[in-house]
Formats: structure tokens, C-alpha cells, sequence
């Protein structure tokens, strides 16, 4: 296979026409001057997605075939018969015929090794800056010999048909691992073809021994790389970008024996109520030319962006290339990581704000991957909701989660990697009576733990998790360590922890058979009250 020209040809795709690899001033101009996208005070591109502005998750179709169905866990994958996908590309192609195209001819993954040539066709020239920012520029020589591997058309106007692709609405992303093809219809918002791409590394590359990862990195000159897994909204871009730390990316990384390596070239970072400063890093480039805001508010005359409104999306976004956070790396790699950190959005109130994991336990919570759902904008609802997502990554991970685990395990030991457990969530009662965590206290724990100084303060056992928090920590309010103490009502503390060690005890039912008795024991246990 070949380029975007090739690679069309080669699928049988003919388009009104195609703009091959334009670069970002030529989309920009095209975005604005076809409407698609008006320009900001500063320069950024400001777009609206309409009616997705987030992921839709279960329109997400993976077709089961002979191969697939024994190394997809179908239990966490919905499914589509290679017929039904047929008839979806069939439809997809008579709608291509009619489209004007771009497309970009890009790289998944920074290590030389791993990488991955993909080719994105999009209808919109913004997606086509999109993935641009997002994934990683070939070299004008890397270009010449480019062979795609992989093919994501992202067509929003295509409109799927339930009862003819077997889908479930008019939103589509279907994708074929036998083809090598994905196709999205029916959704505007860019996170899903960015998504879409980890989805395939996230199935391709443990067959080549590298464990594909739902985190952000950052590291230092001390060669000290951390990995932050976690889901979304629980700060992995927010805390990887850091003005001490050295970001190699905000969303997806590999791990193998040469090292952790970035996914990605550029970040999608959340813009709703973004502060100056706590953020400054990501601030600045919603007043930089060639960031893409979608769905952030502007006004119409002055161009002056309103950050705090969420009249168009509670998830607004901004995606720029890596290079536009001052002191990122630009190769996308750094060495074996010294610490392992999972962020959890704990709206309970019950998780502390760090604590260290044994290995097994590390291993308990990626499989659980907790945080937690509030209510956000819905009027009414007071009571956040727990959410596991196996791996911290559930909706893009195609196998079976012990396959992961796995990896994880073998290389958490080889490498000898601290891992920590951080809530980033409520403190001082939950979501309606307490307060997010402040980032400035994450912040400082993090910072602890990576330069080595928190291995060395006292600690305490939490009862019902088990893990060890620390007792006090120089810089940190001591009374934030202990989450029970900031309660208005310790008893009441007691009570939600043991409906949370419960909730966690149930979802982790389906792993008990793949696990071995160290990761077992490290469930939380209930504490039993007078
Ligand atoms: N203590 C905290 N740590 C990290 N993020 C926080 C914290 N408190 C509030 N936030 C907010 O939570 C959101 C985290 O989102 P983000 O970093 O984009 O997560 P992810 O990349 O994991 O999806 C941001 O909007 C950030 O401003
Ligand atoms: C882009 C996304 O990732 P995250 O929220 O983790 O940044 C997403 O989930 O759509
Ligand atoms: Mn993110």
C-alpha cells in the first residue's frame, strides 16, 4: 500500500475531489472561507460541532470475524457482522463520490520501531488541521516512501442507517481490523478520529510486546519519566503539562523496551473554565494561531473567547500541536518511567488525594480503572456515579483486559516503577458539599512523589483500600491526607467508603479468574462500624 492517492485508488474510493497533505495555512484559509470555521482575537480557529460534542461511545462497531472474534473481548466491544459492514462502505462510497476530500498522511506513534502510517480523509478541512496537530508529521522524505497501513475516513454528512449497517443510529464509527479501514459518519466532534487511531495501536501493538496506554507523560533531565493514567476529565493533559517537567504527551503512549513513546504530536486539552493560572501552559495557546477551540464561545464582533461558558459544550476543547506548550519534547520519547501514577476523579470524597500502591494493587486498580460521573450541567442531580473503565480506558481498548494487565505487570516489575494512586476529585465532603482538589495541592503531591521525597515521609494504612497515605508531606495541608478528617461528618465518611469498597468488590468479579491471589487481596475491604 501507499499513499492517499494509492490507497484510494487501491479501496475503490473516487471523491469529488481530494486536497492531499495540505498544510496548516492552506486549511486554515479553506476552513474560514468555506464557513466551517471562523477566526479568533489571537488567531485560533473557533469551530461547532452541533450535536456531538463529545464521543458518542456506543455507536462504536468493531466487525467480528474470524480473527477478531478470538482476540476482541466482545464483552466490552459491540459488534458488527463483516455483511453489515459491507453494506456500510458500499453506502460510505457512493457518499464520497459526491464529497470534496482532504487528507493526511501521518504517523501514530513516535518510536521508529512501533509507528504506524495512517492515512485520515476528512470532509472538513478543519479535521483535516485537526489530526494534523494531533498525530505526527512525516518528514518531506519519510513522505516520499510513505506506505499507509491504515485508512479513518471521517465523513460527518454521511448518515447511517440502523436496519441496513447494524449500527444503532444515524452515528457511526465502524471499525474493520481485516480491511484496515475505519469509517465515521454522522459526528463532528475530532476526538473520535484521534481515538479511533488509539484504538488500532491499542490492538495492534501488544502482539509486538509494547503496552499501549490511556495516559499522559512527562519527564525531566534527570530522566525520571512518570506515566498518568486515567480517565477522561481526571487531569491527564492538565497535569502533564507542568513548567518543572519536561510534557511528552498528554493522551497516549506506548511502553517498550526502548521506552515510553508518544502516540501523538500534538494535545486536545479541555478549555471549559481553563484558568491562567493554574494552567498557564495550555492558556496560551487559545491565543495562538493554529490552535483548533471547538465548541468554545465567542462572541461574534470583538472575537474575545468566553472560557467559563458552556452554552455550546460542557466538554469544549482545544487541540494544538505539542510544540505550542514551551518546554515539551519534540521526539515523542524518553527513557523507562520511575513512577506510575493513576488519576482518579473521586466525586465521593473518599479517595485521598495520593497514596502508594503495591505492585498487585497497582494491578487491582488498572483493571478497575475508577473515577467517577457528576452531574455537570443536569439540572437536579446531586449524586456523582462511579464509573469503572477497565485499564482506565475501556471504550478503546479492542482485547481482553488481562492481556494489558499483563504487559503491565511484567513491566512494572522489569523497570521496578513506583505507582501511586491520586484522587483528583472531592475533598471535604462529595460532589455538592466538598470542593474539586485544588490543582496546586495535586501539584505538590505529584511533585513529591517524582523527585523521590515522599518514599521517605511517614505513612498511615487506609482501612478500607489498603494502600499507604502519607501522614504529612512538607508544603501540603496535612488535613487534605486524610479525606475522613475534611468531612463534616466522619461517620458519614465511613458509610459512602464502604458503598464504594462494595461497588469496587462487584465490578471486579468479571477479573477475579485471571488474576492471582496478590491482586485478589488488594480489594477494598468494607470497614465494619459500631
Ligand atoms: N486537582 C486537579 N487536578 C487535575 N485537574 C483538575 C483538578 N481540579 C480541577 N481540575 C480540572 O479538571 C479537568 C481535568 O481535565 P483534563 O486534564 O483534560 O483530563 P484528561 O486529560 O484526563 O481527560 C480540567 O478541566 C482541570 O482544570
Ligand atoms: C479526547 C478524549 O480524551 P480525554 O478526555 O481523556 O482527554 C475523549 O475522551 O474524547
Ligand atoms: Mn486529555
Amino acid at each position: 500500500m501507499s499513499d492517499t492517492v494509492a490507497i484510494l485508488a487501491e479501496l475503490g474510493v473516487q471523491t469529488k475531489s481530494i486536497k492531499k497533505n495540505w498544510n496548516e495555512a492552506r486549511l486554515y484559509e479553506t476552513a474560514v472561507a468555506s464557513g466551517e470555521a471562523r477566526v479568533a482575537k489571537g488567531g485560533a480557529l473557533v469551530v461547532e460541532t452541533g450535536q456531538h460534542t463529545g464521543r458518542s461511545a456506543k455507536d462504536k462497531f468493531t466487525v467480528r470475524d474470524a480473527t477478531t472474534e478470538k482476540t476482541v473481548w466482545w464483552d466490552n466491544n459491540a459488534s458488527m457482522t463483516p455483511e453489515q459492514f459491507d453494506a456500510l462502505w458500499t453506502d460510505f462510497k457512493a457518499h464520497l463520490a459526491k464529497q470534496d476530500m482532504y487528507s493526511q498522511d501521518l504517523f501514530g506513534g513516535a518510536d521508529l520501531d512501533y509507528r504506524l502510517p495512517v492515512t485520515v480523509v476528512t470532509e472538513f478541512a478543519w479535521h483535516s488541521l485537526f489530526i494534523r496537530h494531533l498525530l505526527r508529521l512525516p518528514t518531506t522524505d519519510e513522505l516520499s516512501g510513505f506506505k499507509t497501513e491504515f485508512t479513518i475516513i471521517n465523513c460527518p454528512s454521511f448518515r447511517a442507517d440502523p436496519a441496513k449497517h447494524g449500527c444503532r443510529s444515524e452515528t457511526v464509527i465502524a471499525v474493520n481490523f481485516a480491511k484496515r479501514l475505519v469509517l465515521i459518519g454522522g459526528t463532528s466532534y475530532a476526538g473520535e478520529t484521534k481515538k479511533s487511531v488509539f484504538t488500532i495501536l491499542n490492538y495492534l501493538l501488544p502482539n509486538q510486546g509494547v503496552m499501549p496506554m490511556h495516559c499522559s507523560v512527562n519527564t525531566s533531565d534527570k530522566d525520571d519519566a512518570a506515566i498518568f493514567f486515567g480517565l477522561s476529565g481526571t487531569g491527564k493533559t492538565t497535569l502533564s503539562a507542568d513548567a518543572s517537567r519536561t510534557l511528552i504527551g498528554d493522551d497516549e503512549h506506548g511502553w517498550s523496551e526502548n521506552g515510553l513513546f508518544n502516540f501523538e504530536g500534538g494535545c486536545y486539552a479541555k478549555m471549559i473554565k481553563l484558568s491562567a493560572e493554574a494552567e498557564p501552559e495550555i492558556f496560551a495557546t487559545t491565543k495562538q494561531w493554529g490552535t483548533v477551540l471547538e465548541n468554545v464561545v465567542m462572541d461574534a464582533t470583538t472575537r474575545e473567547l468566553d472560557l467559563d461558558s458552556a452554552a455550546l459544550a460542557e466538554n469544549s476543547r482545544g487541540a494544538y500541536p505539542i510544540e505550542a506548550i514551551p518546554n515539551a519534547s519534540l521526539t515523542g520519547r524518553c527513557g523507562q518511567p520511575k513512577n506510575l501514577i493513576m488519576l482518579t476523579a473521586d466525586a465521593y470524597g473518599i479517595m485521598p488525594p495520593i497514596a502508594k500502591l503495591t505492585p498487585a494493587q497497582a494491578m487491582y486498580h488498572f483493571l478497575s480503572g475508577y473515577t467517577a460521573r457528576v452531574a455537570g450541567t443536569e439540572k437536579g442531580v446531586t449524586e456523582p456515579s462511579a464509573t469503572f473503565s477497565t485499564c482506565f480506558g475501556g471504550p478503546f481498548m479492542p482485547r481482553h483486559p488481562s492481556e494489558y494487565g499483563n504487559l503491565l505487570r511484567e513491566l512494572i516489575a522489569r523497570y521496578n516503577v513506583d505507582c501511586w494512586l491520586v484522587s483528583t476529585g472531592w475533598t471535604g465532603g462529595p460532589y455538592g458539599q466538598g470542593n474539586r482538589m485544588p490543582i496546586k495541592a495535586t501539584r505538590a503531591l505529584l511533585n513529591a512523589a517524582l523527585d523521590g521525597s515522599l518514599n521517605t515521609v511517614e505513612f498511615r494504612k487506609d482501612e478500607t483500600f489498603g494502600f499507604l497515605v502519607p501522614v504529612s508531606v512538607p508544603g501540603v495541608d496535612a488535613k487534605i491526607l486524610d479525606p475522613r478528617s475534611t468531612w463534616a461528618d466522619p461517620a458519614a465518611y465511613d458509610k459512602q467508603a464502604a458503598k464504594l469498597a462494595e461497588e469496587f468488590v462487584e465490578n471486579f468479579k468479571k477479573f477475579e479468574a485471571y488474576v492471582d491471589e496478590a491482586v485478589k487481596a488488594s480489594a477494598p475491604k468494607p470497614k465494619v462500624t459500631a
